[in-house]
Formats: structure tokens, C-alpha cells, sequence
């Protein structure tokens, strides 16, 4: 197979490839962005393999960065763009089942390709659009078969994380795993808790955000890959249920964390536990607990004005992708008129502060302060007293009084 139109980024790194075979050694595209070209899906990063060295690419080209040279990678600088070219390479010793003890060198592309993980990313391409197929992964590409490279279980050993990125191109590519390598996956499961959670969390993330997730989380639990990752053991019911939602519409991470807290009931707290054991950023951890409760609102059909200000715009957006997940009835349009008629959408906007509060006022720096202004913030946004600073002190003096 010959590929005539190739996408604009390998059009550019056509002259890399030229370059290294003018010096006399070979040079292919691989990798994914060789999958989704013959499958016509966009590609995001080109990689390219070949024979020569580190050594040697570098003594090709004028400006590079060793960017992995222990794996074999350095990037090529041209007209501002970076390439990453890997030397073939086998890997052997997998004592961990994560990284190779020790990276060795070759010359021979088959040596290479027979260590990917699966048919469809072991193909290669020569800079002319000429695609080398040596393990039937055209057919498997368009079969929509998702198969390992040789032996399943080798291949697992080799590198754990393969059990869920065949789960997570399931639904990302909307492929089926060939019957072998999901009994591979089956045999292999427990092996993916020695797997850095990182790397675990972005294939998760990706079965969630891609096509078919519904199939994709079958995969998940079907071979057990769920119960050897972080929080997820006791939930086997819940995300099968999961895999019965259609019409799957996320798009971000956190709206991936905040579907799965929601989906096993998890109250802030939980969410904390569970985000922290899947190491996500303190800012995901935040946007969850928001989305979440924002979810619960709105399946509820009572959105209150604070629930509205405090989730804000972007997370009510998130939030309601959920909730029609799960047979919510409110269009995002209306609840986002709801929150662009709030008086105010930020605390900073309110007229008052706690500076103004104790010049303007006989109140004094205390915890009583604190609440006089969150009472105020919540007057606001609820619409019982105007955003006008000489309301908001006549109120502020009242509740003193009061309080
Ligand atoms: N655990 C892994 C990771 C990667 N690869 C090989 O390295 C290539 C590039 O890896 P990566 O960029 O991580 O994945 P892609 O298949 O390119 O998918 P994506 O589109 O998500 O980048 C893969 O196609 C595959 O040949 C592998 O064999 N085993
Ligand atoms: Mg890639």
C-alpha cells in the first residue's frame, strides 16, 4: 500500500527522512500517527524510527536536543518544529513488567516492529507514502481488531500498561480485541497494579473520552483490568452500569473523575481519597467536588443561585454533560441563562470588602467578619439586597447589630 496524499506534518518531516537516508541509513514513520492516516483520522504527533544511532543522527543534523538518548531519541530541530527520532531498538529483561532492564540498538526495522504492542501500531511508513506491514495490521485496521504483536502474554510482560491501552483504543478507535489477546489480557490483569497510576490514569482517561466508551469499560471489567487500579475494586457493579449509558458526550478529564464520583456516590471527602490515589492535580480535585454537587442539583432540578456562582460557567457546562448522562432534562443553554443573569458571577464584583467593612463600620478583624461578607456575597447573589455599597454597609451594620 501506497499512501498518495500524505497530511501536512509528514509532508514537513519528509525532508528529516530524506536527510537520514542521504547519509545512508533508513528512516519510517511510526507509531500512531501511521494508524490514524490510513484509518483518515487526525494525527497529532509524527514519530519516526531508524536505523542510525543517536550518534549518528546527531552528527547528520546541525541542531538537536537529547531529549531521551537513553531510549534512543533525540528531537531534530527544523524551521522551528521538533522531531523525535528513535533508533530501532529490542528491549530485553523486563524484570518489573514496566521498563525494559536495558535498550539495545538495532539495525533491522523487523526487530523493532515485532516489539510494539499491537498489529495496527506496528506499521510503518517510508517517507514516499509506502506503508510496511509485516504483522497484517492493514487488515486488522480495517477490520477494527485491536491484536497483539505476536504473543499476548510477551507482549504484556513487556510492558503491563498495553492491557489498558487495548482497552482504552477499544473505545477510542471503536475496535474489537481479538479473542487471544483479551484472553492475554484476562491472564495478565493483576500485573497492571505494578504500573506507575499516572500512566494508568491517562489511558482511563482517554477509554472515557474516546468513541465507544461503553465498550471500552466492558473491556475494563470484563478482564478484570478495574479491580488493579486505584479505588476501583469494590465498584464492579456501578461501572457496568456505566457501560449501559449511550449517548456519551465528555470531553475533558476532570469531567471523566466527576462522572465516576458521582456514579459511586462519593461525597467530597471521598473524592479527595480517591483523586489523591490517582494522583490528579489538587485543581481536579477541586473541579470534581463542584462538578459533583452541581450534578446532584441539577438532577434535582433545583438550581440554586449559590450553586450556580460557586460551580461557575465552564463547570455547570461539565456538569450538565453528566446529568443528561444520566437522563437530566435541562438544556445547557437554560441553565447557563440562569447563571449569566446572577448579579454577580465573582466575589470580586461584589461592591463591599472586608477592608471597606471595618472603615465604614464599627465591626472589628474577627471570624464575625468573615461571615458578616459571606452573608453579604450570598444576599447578592440570591437577589435579596442590590449590589450597591451603601446597601450592603446599612446591611452589614444591621447584621452586626443582630448577630
Ligand atoms: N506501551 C507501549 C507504548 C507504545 N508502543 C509503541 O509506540 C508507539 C507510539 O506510542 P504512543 O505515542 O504512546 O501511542 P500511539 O499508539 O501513538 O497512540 P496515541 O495516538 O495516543 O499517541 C505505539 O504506536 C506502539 O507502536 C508500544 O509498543 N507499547
Ligand atoms: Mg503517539
Amino acid at each position: 500500500m501506497i499512501i498518495k496524499k500524505l497530511p501536512v506534518e509528514f509532508e514537513r518531516a519528509r525532508v528529516i527522512m530524506q536527510q537520514i537516508e542521504a547519509a545512508g541509513f533508513e528512516a519510517y514513520f511510526v507509531g500512531g500517527s501511521v494508524r490514524d492516516t490510513i484509518s483518515g483520522n487526525l494525527i497529532h504527533d509524527v514519530d519516526i524510527a531508524s536505523s542510525a544511532y543517536p550518534e549518528e543522527i546527531k552528527k547528520i543534523f546541525t541542531h538537536t536536543v537529547d531529549t531521551g538518548i537513553d531510549h534512543g531519541t533525540v528531537m531534530v530541530l527544523d524551521h522551528g518544529e521538533g522531531y523525535e527520532v528513535t533508533t530501532f531498538r529490542t528491549e530485553s529483561g523486563y524484570q518489573d513488567f514496566r521498563r525494559p532492564d536495558s535498550v539495545t540498538f538495532v539495525r533491522s526495522l523487523s526487530e523493532d516492529l515485532k516489539r510494539r504492542d499491537f498489529t495496527i501500531n506496528a506499521l510503518a511508513m517510508r517517507e514516499n507514502g509506502e506503508v510496511i506491514d509485516l504483522f497484517n495490521g492493514l487488515k486488522d485496521l480495517k477490520n477494527g481488531v485491536i491484536r497483539a504483536v505476536g504473543t499476548p502474554q510477551q507482549r504484556f510482560h513487556e510492558d503491563a500498561l498495553r492491557m489498558m491501552r487495548a482497552a482504552r483504543f477499544a473505545s477510542q478507535l471503536d475496535f474489537k480485541i481479538e479473542s487471544k489477546t483479551m484472553a492475554g489480557i484476562e491472564a495478565n490483569a493483576p500485573l497492571l497494579a505494578k504500573i506507575a497510576v499516572e500512566r494508568t490514569r491517562v489511558e482511563l482517561e482517554k477509554l472515557f473520552l474516546g468513541q465507544n466508551p461503553a465498550d471500552g469499560i466492558e473491556v475494563f471489567v470484563t478482564t478484570g483490568l478495574f479491580k488493579y487500579c486505584p479505588m476501583l475494586a469494590p465498584f464492579e457493579a456501578d461501572l457496568r452500569q456505566l457501560a449501559t449509558l449511550s449517548e456519551w458526550n465528555l470531553s475533558l478529564s476532570t469531567e471523566v473523575w466527576a462522572l465516576l464520583s458521582y456514579t459511586f456516590y462519593f461525597q467530597n471527602k471521598q473524592i479527595g481519597q480517591f483523586l489523591r490515589a490517582w494522583k490528579t492535580s489538587n485543581q481536579v480535585i477541586n473541579d470534581t467536588v463542584q462538578i459533583v454537587r452541581a450534578v446532584t442539583e441539577i438532577l434535582e432540578e433545583e438550581q440554586s443561585p449559590m450553586m450556580l456562582f460557586q460551580t461557575g460557567r465552564d463547570r455547570l457546562v461539565s456538569a450538565n454533560k453528566i446529568a443528561l448522562l444520566f437522563g437530566g432534562e435541562l438544556q445547557t443553554n437554560d441553565i447557563l441563562a440562569h447563571y449569566d443573569a446572577l448579579p454577580i458571577k465573582n466575589k470580586s464584583e461584589l461592591k463591599i470588602d472586608g477592608k471597606q467593612l471595618l472603615q465604614e463600620t464599627e465591626l472589628q478583624p474577627g471570624p464575625q467578619l468573615g461571615t458578616i461578607l459571606m452573608q453579604l456575597e450570598q444576599a447578592v447573589v440570591n437577589g435579596t439586597i442590590d449590589n450597591q455599597h451603601g446597601l450592603l454597609i446599612e446591611a452589614a451594620r444591621k447584621m452586626a447589630k443582630e448577630g
